[in-house]
């Protein structure tokens, strides 16, 4: 199956989920940025995101039921004092809809917002085709103005078949090695990939033909380039550095903007290694872990088993997300297995 149809409506809910969200990180305050009851961010731009291509999906492919797994929920908008914040949140929904010109004219209430956000409850599984969306990954880099990403793919029998990610600040040439300013300049890249026919980025500006993209050849981990997420040092992802050799330091940056610079090349390794237990959310990775597989990459866990998103809204995984190469698959699992050994940690 092609998935031709799914892959351009999920292109254009991304793409104006994007734009929605450059709309608010230009102009985003601190006041703006809410807690959630785990203390992480969430701004107007999540919830956009979220409504924004719940609705796109909706009218673009007019399913039965449209199920979506989605991060945000709607309590925190519901609550008394949060009126505004909501009318704030239907505008840039609007008008951002209205930016598109087969969609103008449609009107939209406070509650036809909330009902596409809630849309998102869906619990995933391994029987039929279920949506999944990260409306803003690495919310964090969003609020400081650093990296983040729209991610959604599609989850039919429990296997991602389809991801598409934007990544609107990221340069279109690397995200690593910016060698003059035009190539800084040039930045939101639109990463795609459906299962069998390889990854593809475009110019999130629309201008540019998509290009298909590999992961590195490189198989010297001298020269290894290695990304990790911005906000908590992980100490075992140094351990098993030095022990492959690698002489760089981590590239950090925030949100599946990782898996999509892996994807081209710009670095050969990922890890991801959580504290304390934490549970890995499929959003966080469904996108991401297509568009590097179809590039040539490999995802697994600790124990070199390719990640399961069939199991409802959480991973299902031996602790520990390595994003790699073929050719260097081996060595890192190697380093793993001893640094792991070595630590004394159990998972
Ligand atoms: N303690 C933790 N360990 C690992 N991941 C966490 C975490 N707390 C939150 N996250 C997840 O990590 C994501 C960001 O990943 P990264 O660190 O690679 O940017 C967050 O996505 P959101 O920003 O969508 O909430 C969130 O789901
Ligand atoms: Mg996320
Ligand atoms: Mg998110
Ligand atoms: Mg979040």
């Amino acid at each position: 199956m092609s998935y031709e149809k799914e892959l351009a409506a999920a292109k254009k809910a991304v793409s104006l989920a994007a734009r929605l969200s450059q709309e608010v990180q230009r102009t985003l305050l601190q006041s703006q940025v809410w807690k959630k009851s785990d203390r992480s961010p969430v701004t107007a731009a999540d919830y956009g995101s979220q409504a924004v291509v719940s609705l796109v999906l909706e009218r673009e492919l007019q399913p039965d039921k449209l199920s979506l797994v989605a991060e945000e929920e709607t309590g925190d908008l519901r609550k008394k004092g949060s009126e505004l914040f909501l009318e704030g949140v239907t505008t840039l929904v609007k008008d951002t809809l209205a930016s598109e010109e087969s969609y103008t004219g449609s009107p939209l209430s406070t509650d036809d917002v909330l009902n596409a956000i809630d849309c998102g409850k869906s619990e995933g599984g391994s029987s039929g085709s279920h949506w999944v969306l990260d409306p803003i990954d690495g919310t964090r880099g969003f609020v400081r103005g650093e990296q983040y990403a729209v991610g959604l793919a599609l989850l039919v029998e429990g296997k991602v078949v389809l991801g598409v990610m934007a990544c609107p600040n990221l340069p279109l040439a690397s995200a690593i090695c910016v060698t003059d300013k035009s190539s800084q300049e040039d930045v939101g890249c639109l990463f795609f990939a459906t299962t069998g026919s390889g990854t593809y980025v475009q110019s999130l500006k629309g201008n540019s033909l998509p290009q298909k993209v590999r992961v590195s050849s490189n198989e010297n981990l001298d020269e290894a380039k290695f990304l990790e997420s911005y906000h908590k040092p992980i100490p075992i992802h140094g351990t098993i550095a030095k022990k492959l050799g690698i002489k760089a330091l981590p590239v950090r940056l925030d949100s599946q903007a990782k898996y999509a610079a892996l994807s081209r090349g710009d670095a050969e390794i990922y890890l991801r290694f959580t504290l304390n237990g934490y549970r890995e959310c499929i959003w966080d990775h469904a996108a991401g872990s297509i568009i590097t597989t179809e590039a040539g990459g490999v995802v697994c866990d600790a124990t070199g088993k390719s990640l399961d998103f069939s199991k409802g809204k959480y991973l299902a995984h031996k602790t520990g997300i390595i994003v790699t190469t073929m050719k260097l698959k081996p060595w890192i699992l190697k380093a793993v297995r001893e640094s792991i050994e070595e630590e004394n940690l159990y998972f």
